[in-house]
């Protein structure tokens, strides 16, 4: 697995672009036929992508983790971000669609991916963090999550978050993930945005054609700086961190958050005066 440490704030002046990028950004976690896992040391999340095509995929060894399996000690959300395919969590089998999430409790032994059709793969996106109970897996399809709908088109931020795993939709025992998906015309994320001291946040922008760029502000809100993120790239929010961006044509992005609580609204609201 790659590893991301994780910085404080007080470093952030002194970066330039690339060492910016190799402490925020994860990219190409999509690889045709492979599972990839980074583990970042912000809150202990695990990031991962995977790609079947012809053959399936599978994961469940512990190494990486220092655990027997990988969910001795560890739940999961898997977002399906591609074409439909299937999930088998020990001989369960669980279909997905485009845009629906599976939560995989603690104690999982194996893990099979695969794409229904090879030539418009599944995307496999996962986000696991540490657990402290047993909580059964859980399919929560599109229609199923609870959406939120934000924003104004006089402000081109005008948007529908839909929550899956939420204690009011599906439980976890700290992970919470959903799908911001922008209206069209419509280019920022989380404008005006906010921190949560109590969370850290991963966000997954696709759905992007390969032409255009999400530039995602990140930072104290005094001392933002930016990252140019493409389709698929993750970047990683600590708690000390406001994060949002304004897309060159459409997109859609997943956030995973874990740390001390699930209570989505436990946030504080940045003036968008107060950026700098
Ligand atoms: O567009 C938005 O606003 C979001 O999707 C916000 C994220 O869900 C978030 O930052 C949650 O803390
Ligand atoms: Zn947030």
């Amino acid at each position: 697995m790659r590893i991301l440490y994780g910085v404080s704030p007080h470093d952030i002046p002194s970066f330039d672009t690339k060492r910016l990028r190799a402490e925020f950004l994860i990219e190409k976690l999509f690889q045709p036929g492979q599972i990839e896992f980074a583990y970042t040391h912000v809150d202990r999340m695990v990031v991962g992508g995977a790609c079947p095509t012809d053959t399936p995929l599978s994961f469940g060894d512990g190494a990486d983790v220092g655990t027997p399996l990988f969910f001795t000690a560890r739940e999961m959300g898997i977002a399906n971000l591609g074409g439909s395919g299937t999930i088998t969590v020990d001989g369960q089998v669980y279909s997905l669609n485009n845009r629906d999430i599976l939560y995989v409790g603690r104690g999982a032994e194996n893990v099979v991916l695969t794409s229904t059709d090879a030539a418009n793969p599944a995307r496999f996106y996962m986000n696991s963090v540490p657990a402290g109970r047993d909580i059964p897996h859980r399919l929560i399809t599109q229609a199923e999550a609870k959406p939120l709908d934000l924003g104004e088109d006089a402000r081109a931020n005008k948007r529908r978050l839909r929550m899956y795993i939420h204690p009011e939709v599906a439980p976890s025992c700290l992970l919470l993930m959903g799908i911001t998906d922008l209206a069209p015309g419509s280019i920022w994320n989380t404008m005006p945005p906010h921190l949560h001291e109590r969370r850290m946040e991963a966000y997954c922008y696709f759905d992007m054609p390969d032409s255009e760029r999400v530039i995602h502000l990140m930072g104290r809100p005094d001392e933002t700086r930016s990252l140019i993120v493409a389709d698929s790239d993750v970047v990683l929010s600590p708690a000390w961190s406001i994060h949002m961006g304004a897309g060159t044509g459409p997109y859609a992005f997943v956030w995973g958050m874990t740390g001390e609580n699930q209570a989505y609204t436990d946030v504080s609201p940045v003036a968008i005066a107060e950026l700098k």
